[in-house]
């Protein structure tokens, strides 16, 4: 305990050193008592006065303040930290249920919270991940640079990725908006993994995907004999994630009564199985993303606004493809190489209208752009033609013999990126068999078998009967076939998406795509 020494000595010690701030002399002792006991040495400061001398000093693995002290708000040591350049990570302790505290500081730049009464393990953990982030935030940057999976030279992803390196040393919650395909999931995959968190599971989770009835059960598990069928204890999402990043994708299609339940879990960071009686601590970060304007959920009363305030504390926006167009070579580049796993150009022609594309799936689309083109093109060479870019082109003939319905669907760029051991998607994972069950899904078993006939078998409904003459347009004419499939598939399943995509042989986000780009409006 240093308070008494002449301050500012040259430090023989080569431990971890943490700075305390707080005005009550019991507690500056009782973290002090702590993180002596794990290996660190420690400085104390009861005003800000103190506390800026000694952040002016010596160089810090983690500064703590208390919010409120003597001489003004903890919050301006956050800015002054965070703004140091010396990367320091800040911690602040909040007042018991001011969860409101915790998030103006984490906006302000604090890498994460805890409530008082201090529970001595949360405090540990703390601890533990700013140890982390400050052994890796000197390499962090670098790795955004050399590692990154989102490709692009433009301004705004250079940008991106910086804001990224900068994310990943906190545990705030971000939310990440941006249009459908835009690289939302993955811009989350890579906070994850430039975290100290990167060893433990990143869960991306579609709340669009999961039924209403299922959906307690799925993000907070259940325990044995919970309800009928519930055979054994199972973890949910958040378990699943511990120690990691829970990502909620498609936010805003959460149901109304989820919504209070979530917020109560990641206000306290504690979450109740189904059947059980007590709470249990979970240590999740999480991410969120929407390509809906939330605020406008908010306002029209389907999102509740505390819960926006908590997820919404840092926001990344994903821009648009046709506004960073001069990203489309290198990531076409990319894209060919990852597909085609060997050296395939685009002609200049391809490349200029690429150019002048807009994308409205933006790298997604351009995804499947060049998937199908590559279907197409020979000699390692994508043509214009292959693109299909316009629908008026003619098509090869060889090209009218391929299998129309398969194409676009299974060759898809999209399937799920599944990593080892960190994947639990929801649309994959689909409801615990033990669970209560859909309303619908009695049907749905009776049909899930037998999957949707595959397109030759429906030719005979369109123009083209596939004997004679070639269709005027083989984009126009696939994209035909494949709206009346999926069509078919949603009228199956009552529109229950979910179950329309496992009927097709292809993920959740898959149909959700095609649906959008093909403007299905699903009251047809
Ligand atoms: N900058 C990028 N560099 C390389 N690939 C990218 C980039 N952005 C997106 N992608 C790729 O585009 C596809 C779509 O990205 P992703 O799933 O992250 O989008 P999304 O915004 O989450 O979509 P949705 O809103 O439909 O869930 C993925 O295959 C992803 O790897």
């Amino acid at each position: 305990m240093n308070q008494t020494k002449p301050p500012f000595q040259a430090l023989a010690s080569t431990a971890p050193r943490i700075l305390v701030v707080d005005d009550e002399a019991h507690i500056r002792e009782l973290l002090e008592i702590t993180f002596i006991k794990m290996g660190m040495d420690v400085d104390s400061a009861e005003n800000l006065a103190q506390a800026r001398e000694y952040f002016a000093h010596y160089s810090y693995s983690l500064v703590l303040t208390d919010m409120r002290l003597p001489d003004g708000l903890g919050l301006e040591l956050v800015e002054e930290v965070a703004q140091s350049g010396k990367n320091t990570p800040i911690a602040v302790i909040t007042a018991f249920g001011s969860t409101d505290n915790a998030v103006v500081a984490l906006k302000a730049g604090a890498f994460d919270y805890v409530s008082k009464p201090v529970a001595l393990d949360q405090l540990r953990k703390l601890v533990n991940s700013a140890l982390q982030v400050s052994q890796i935030k000197s390499a962090s940057a670098q790795i955004a640079v050399v590692t990154s999976k989102l490709l692009g030279q433009s301004q705004a992803i250079q940008e991106l990725r910086q804001q990224i390196a900068r994310l990943a040393r906190s545990m705030a919650p971000v939310s990440i908006c941006g249009e459908s395909g835009s690289g939302k999931e993955l811009a989350a995959r890579e906070i994850h993994a430039q975290s100290a968190r990167a060893n433990k599971p990143f869960v991306a989770v579609n709340c669009g995907a999961i039924p209403e009835a299922l959906m307690e059960a799925e993000f907070f598990g259940y325990r044995k004999g919970a309800f009928t069928g519930a055979t054994e204890e199972r973890d949910g999402f958040f378990q699943a994630a511990n120690g990691g990043t829970l990502m909620l994708d498609e936010v805003a299609d959460l149901p109304l009564a989820m919504q209070v339940k979530l917020l109560r879990a990641i206000q306290e960071r504690a979450v109740r199985k189904i059947g059980a009686t007590a709470e249990e601590a979970v240590d999740v970060r999480i991410i969120s993303a929407t390509h809906q304007n939330l605020e406008e959920c908010v306002a029209n009363k389907r999102f509740r606004q505390d819960l926006y305030y908590r997820l919404n504390v840092i926001e990344l926006k994903l821009p648009a493809l046709r506004e960073r167009l001069d990203d489309v070579p290198m990531l076409s580049a990319g894209i060919l190489h990852r597909l085609s796993g060997k050296p395939v150009v685009l002609a200049p022609d391809a490349l200029a209208a690429l150019l002048a594309y807009d994308f409205p799936g933006n790298v997604r689309e351009l995804e499947n752009i060049l998937e199908r083109a590559l279907a197409f093109a020979g000699d390692g060479v994508v043509e214009l033609a292959d693109l299909a870019l316009k629908p008026s082109k003619t098509p090869s003939s060889s090209a009218a013999t391929a299998a129309p319905v398969v194409l676009d669907l299974a060759l898809d760029p999209r399937a799920e990126i599944v990593e080892p051991n960190v994947e639990r998607s929801a649309a994959a994972s689909a409801a615990p068999s033990s669970a209560p069950a859909a309303p619908d899904s009695a049907e749905i078993n009776s049909t899930a078998d037998s999957k949707i006939d595959s397109g030759t078998k429906l030719l005979p409904t369109l123009a083209f009967d596939g004997s004679g003459d070639l269709p005027k347009s083989l984009p126009a004419y696939l994209e035909q076939v494949e709206r009346e499939i999926i069509l078919r598939a949603l009228q199956k399943t009552r529109y229950n998406k979910t179950q329309a995509a496992e009927l097709l042989g292809v993920s959740f986000r898959q149909l959700r795509y095609q649906i959008q780009k093909l403007k299905i409006d699903e009251a047809e």
